[in-house]
């Protein structure tokens, strides 16, 4: 038999009410979302990202953006021939590259984000991460083999004074915030996003941390092909699970991962590793009873 017009509008119906139980269920909540340089890439999924937003304000949630952009950085410094690396996955930032970091993620990102949001109304405020004294970090060193590196003005955040995006939230905005921390020093640090996504979504009370990023979830197996055709994404796992795999992990989850312990620590109730690839995932993760990628939980559900 032929499906008919009936049984599509059957089917559209089916999708709208699975959505009710979780919209009933995070309706008043606060959702960080780290938006990551590398799920920019494309210009269609740029603007999914941007509905997908401003769907979550209009369903009743207080949707927040802190966002990346490695690799918008990395081509700029290209351009401007100053050479640039990462040391355990974070970038050695001179003054002359904090500069540009500064310039790309406040001035470019930023801008780009709040643009995307705002072709459906007057709904994003970009801010940096100095603003109104969001982030104050201090000087962070990396350790290699047990040994502390210099990294240069890489920084960790140690306060957050979240009352600036709570009044934007208050007000029926979407803040979007650059990665970047003042220190009490005087200087500017460069904050890793997913670090800095985590330190706000505990500020918050955020009900859900969400990390959009370039792959599935967090692959049980991760190849140094980067191959992961025979490798499973870790669909839910806890905190104590996910302590246990942390030193196991390699460069670039490692900081995803450890947000997602530092927000399920601090009081936030998930935090999820999306596929920025996929169009509308958030929406996917949120409404839909199976949700995707990687689920981080406190503890077991009962
Ligand atoms: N176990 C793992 N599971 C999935 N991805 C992994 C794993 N280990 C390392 N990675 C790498 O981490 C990358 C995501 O981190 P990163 O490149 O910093 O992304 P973003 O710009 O979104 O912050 C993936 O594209 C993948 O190459
Ligand atoms: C200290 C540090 O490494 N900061 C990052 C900040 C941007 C970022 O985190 O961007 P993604 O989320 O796109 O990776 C950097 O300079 O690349």
């Amino acid at each position: 038999m032929r499906a008919g017009p009936g049984s599509q509008a059957h089917a559209k119906a089916a999708v709208l009410i699975e959505a009710l139980p979780w919209l009933e269920r995070f309706r008043g909540q606060t959702v960080v979302v780290k938006y990551g340089g590398h799920a920019m890439a494309d210009e269609t999924l740029r603007e999914s990202f941007a509905d997908d937003m401003v769907f979550l304000l209009h369903a009743g949630l207080k949707p927040v953006v802190v966002h990346g952009g490695g690799p918008q950085i990395n081509a700029h410094l290209d351009r401007l021939g100053i050479e640039s690396s990462f040391t355990a996955g974070l970038r050695v930032t001179t003054p002359e590259a904090m500069q540009v970091v500064r310039m790309v993620l406040v001035g470019q990102v930023n801008r780009d984000v709040v643009g995307m949001i705002n072709r459906h109304g007057p709904f994003a405020i970009g801010m940096s991460g100095e603003d109104a004294h969001l982030f104050t970090a201090e000087r962070k060193h990396a350790e290699v083999d047990g040994e502390k590196v210099d990294i240069g003005q890489v920084g960790e955040i140690v306060k957050v004074e979240a009352g600036a995006v709570r009044a934007l939230i208050d007000n029926g905005h979407i803040p979007v915030v650059s990665s970047i921390a003042r220190g009490d020093d005087g200087e500017v640090y460069n904050v890793n996003a997913d670090t800095a996504a985590a330190a706000l979504a505990v500020a918050l009370n955020a009900g859900k941390l969400v990390v959009l990023t370039d792959v599935e979830g967090l692959y049980a197996e991760w190849p140094a092909s980067g191959d992961t055709s025979g490798s499973e994404v870790i669909r839910r796992v806890t905190a104590t699970e996910l302590t246990k795999l942390l030193p196991g992990l390699s460069s670039g989850m490692v900081p995803k991962m450890e947000a997602c312990l530092t927000a399920v620590t601090g009081g936030v109730a998930q935090a999820h590793v999306l596929d920025g690839r996929v169009p509308h995932a958030l929406l996917l993760e949120i409404f839909t009873d199976e949700g995707i990628g990687t689920m981080v939980l406190p503890q077991e559900e009962s």
